[in-house]
């Protein structure tokens, strides 16, 4: 499966320059806002991660990668950097947080809104 995906996917696709572009792309964005979620529209685990956050009224940036060209790329890039490939991708003040899984763990132990108010979700 890895094998089939590698066709299709950067790592044998682009260029290092290509790929090192596609980091700092997803670097600058990660950089410029407080609460990131890297998503796709279909997942529901990225549903269930924007409902938690709606509800708390927390601001946070969207990236939908599958309505991006480049998604797939910058899906390769956030492998690179946090190790995880799995949309949702989060991430609170420059820091990897995981995916839903670990956003519904905060909520679950309470501490969700102060790591968001740490964060800068709701200056
Ligand atoms: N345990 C993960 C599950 C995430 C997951 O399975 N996401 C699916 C989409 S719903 C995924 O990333 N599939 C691979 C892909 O879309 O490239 C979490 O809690 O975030």
């Amino acid at each position: 499966m890895n094998f089939i995906r590698s066709f299709f996917t950067s790592a044998a696709r682009l260029s290092p320059e290509a790929k090192m572009a596609n980091v700092k792309e997803v670097e600058r964005i990660i950089n410029n806002n407080n609460v990131v979620v890297f998503s796709k529209t279909w997942c529901p685990y990225c549903k269930a991660t924007k409902a938690a956050l709606n509800e708390i009224k927390a601001n946070y940036e969207v990236v939908e990668l599958d309505n991006r060209n480049d998604g797939d790329d910058l899906q390769d890039a956030l492998l690179e950097i946090s190790g995880q490939r799995s949309v949702p991708n989060i991430f609170f003040a420059k820091q990897h947080v995981g995916g839903n899984s670990d956003l519904q763990e905060l909520k679950n132990n309470g501490t969700l809104k102060s790591r968001l108010e740490e964060a800068g979700a709701f200056a």
